[in-house]
């Protein structure tokens, strides 16, 4: 169980430089299965950053979150193909056409199947966006109803998943059904602060909602002591998906 929660436990690797990246993923690659590369770090470092973790064992999620025309997303996307990552984002606002151009290359370049192949995933209204968030851009619908939405147009266009708060875990299975991955970030245990994140649960709380990958950040990162709260992380996903087999 112990390896299970490791395998889902997403370190967001939201650092400034080469070297406290390698810091990070050196003193964690024993208790997290994926570390994320943002666009601080990838603007930073580049691809030298994704050869680094993967040289020390890890997997990446590529978090870059492609929002463009849709040839310029697919042609990105198999670029992150060939980087080897595990996983990739765009946003599914930039809609149906721009992920299934985004599909449609990836299967070109890197079969659905084969070990390369990533996971390809929308982010669908961030955690850190409330209904006054979308108002500001135009967008009257709820974030209950945003969600499920974005989730069955990035299903409908053949991406893998999603990205999503925990709190919307339950929708999205709704809408996209069980092998539909689900990707949340906003996770919170009890004793991190919230930061900038608005829709937030609990680890366990997330993977009892079905959640298949939890990306966490700050609460690690800004522990006292980081290894010591990456522990009491999985001890919670641990027992989260006891409860759930
Ligand atoms: O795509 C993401 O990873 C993402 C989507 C989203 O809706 N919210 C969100 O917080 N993220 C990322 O998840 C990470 C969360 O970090 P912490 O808030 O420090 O745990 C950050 O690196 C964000 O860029």
């Amino acid at each position: 169980m112990r390896n299970e929660a490791k395998e889902r436990l997403i370190f967001a690797l939201d650092v400034d430089c080469f070297e406290d990246a390698e810091k990070w993923v050196k003193l964690l690659h024993d208790k997290v299965g994926v570390f994320k590369v943002g666009k601080q770090l990838f603007t930073r470092c580049g691809s030298d950053v994704v050869r680094m973790i993967r040289g020390e064992g890890g997997e990446v999620f590529l978090d870059l979150k492609y929002h463009d025309i849709p040839n310029t997303v697919a042609m990105a996307g198999v670029e992150a193909c060939r980087l080897g990552v595990r996983m990739f984002n765009v946003h599914a606002l930039g809609g149906p056409e721009m992920m299934r151009e985004t599909v449609a290359k990836a299967d070109a370049s890197c079969p659905r199947g084969s070990a390369e192949r990533p996971l390809l995933l929308a982010v669908t209204i961030l955690t850190s966006s409330t209904e006054e968030t979308l108002r500001a851009v135009g967008i009257d619908r709820s974030v209950r109803e945003m969600v499920p939405r974005l989730a069955r147009l990035a299903k409908e266009a053949g991406m893998d998943g999603v990205v999503a708060s925990p709190q919307e875990v339950g929708l999205i299975r709704d809408a996209c059904g069980p092998e539909f991955v689900i990707v949340t970030p906003g996770v919170r245990p009890a004793f991190a602060s919230l930061d900038d994140q608005k829709r937030v649960t609990t680890p366990a709380e997330a993977i009892a909602a079905g959640a298949d990958y939890l990306v966490i950040g700050r609460p690690i990162s800004a522990a006292a002591d980081p290894v010591e709260a990456a522990d009491l992380i999985l001890a919670e996903i641990e027992e989260a998906l006891r409860g759930r087999s």
